[in-house]
């Protein structure tokens, strides 16, 4: 990324190109012992993974669920990786047909890891075909077209699969139960970034103090992915400003952050957009999903899948079944008034 980055970019737990997968490839920790965080989701990996290893199995297959950039895909290369297997990644979009998954399911060695990210994107056909693979390891293939017609079984090498999903609840209940474990990934606590920093800070080669570590780690969404993007910014500040020294202080990381437009609370530009309209055109709300995606002029599933859940975890937001509510601290951070107070203080 340049200086053009705009901040919404810079914040957007997705990827968006080479160099940042470069980057984030290097700084992915490759054992559980490495991980940072999700400590209750590790000790279950880690029984799960330590019980097949003394049977000599293949591991059960496993679901990684939760917001972007918390660590799914990396946790399914530790689940190769700490069982000396190896790995195939594969994406949900990209499996349009049955066809599609059969050419990857056939070509499985025996104990391989095959990772679908974004598993609830995949085609219905290929999911139907998902179900027995994952529970006899064994799919059908149907030969031939109309009334002759014929399916054809095909055994499979016994595999793990890993799926990968920001929105669990898409996934239809027999693909859900055929999981033997689902892990649902929180956002990390500022402790817990503050380590995931210090170890990228230390990969990095760069020079940065325990209070600028800690006031990034209060500015990332809860987000490793940010956070270590974030760091980036804050290393290129140093690396120009910091004339001499190159070492990163809580000031570089204000100016930095500043220059990012990145808030106090880490908020970027579609969470401010979200939480504007709901404030000053609805009052507060309650604002139905659909009608928010419209006024911000994004998908509802990415406002469902990315942008609520860490507003509503720092608690400017709240679902109820009537819509999204904004809350007082959220009035307060925005600096804003409901309509009725407003009147009110306007009475007096
Ligand atoms: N627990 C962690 N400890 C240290 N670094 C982490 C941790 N989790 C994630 N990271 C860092 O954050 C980056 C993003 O993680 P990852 O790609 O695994 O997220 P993801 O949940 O798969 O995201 P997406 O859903 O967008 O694919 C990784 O490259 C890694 O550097």
């Amino acid at each position: 990324m340049s200086f053009d980055d705009t901040p919404a970019e810079l914040l957007a737990p997705e990827l968006e190109s080479e160099t940042e997968l470069a980057f984030e490839g290097a700084l992915r920790p490759s054992s559980l012992a490495e991980f940072v965080g999700q400590v209750k989701v590790r000790g279950q990996l880690q029984l799960l993974l330590t019980a097949a290893t003394m049977q000599g199995r293949t591991p059960d297959h496993i679901l990684f669920a939760g917001p972007p950039g918390l660590g799914k895909t990396t946790l399914a290369m530790i689940v190769a990786h700490e069982g000396n297997r190896p790995l195939r990644m594969a994406s949900g979009p990209a499996i349009q047909h049955a066809g599609d998954l059969a050419a990857v399911l056939s070509s499985l060695v025996p104990g391989e890891v095959l990772f679908i990210d974004e598993i609830h994107r995949m085609a219905r056909s290929a999911e139907e075909m998902l179900y027995l693979a994952m529970e006899d390891f064994r799919i059908d293939i149907m030969v031939g077209k109309g009334a002759g017609a014929t399916s054809v079984p095909l055994e499979l090498a016994p595999f793990t699969l890993v799926g990968a999903t920001t929105r669990a609840g898409l996934l239809p209940n027999p693909l859900r139960d055929r999981f033997g474990f689902t892990a649902h990934l929180e956002f990390y606590g500022d402790e817990e970034l503050e380590r995931v920093l210090s170890r990228a800070a230390a990969l990095l080669g760069l020079d940065i103090d325990k209070a600028a570590i800690a006031e990034i780690a209060g500015r990332c969404r809860g987000t490793p992915r940010i956070a270590n993007r974030l760091l980036r910014r804050v290393r290129d500040y140093a690396l120009v400003y910091s004339t001499g020294t190159g070492t990163a202080d809580v000031h570089a990381v204000r100016a930095a952050l500043e220059l990012y437009d990145v808030d106090a609370l880490g908020l970027d530009r579609l969470d401010r957009a979200v939480m504007e309209i709901i404030l000053s055109r609805f009052d507060g709300g309650p604002v139905g999903l659909n009608t928010l995606a419209v006024s911000v002029g994004e998908e509802a599933e990415t406002i469902e899948a990315v942008v609520e859940p860490f507003l509503v975890r720092i608690g400017l937001l709240t679902r109820t079944p009537r819509g999204r509510v904004a809350t007082a601290a959220a009035w307060q951070h925005f600096g804003m008034q409901p309509a009725a107070a407003r009147s009110m203080q306007d009475d007096l």
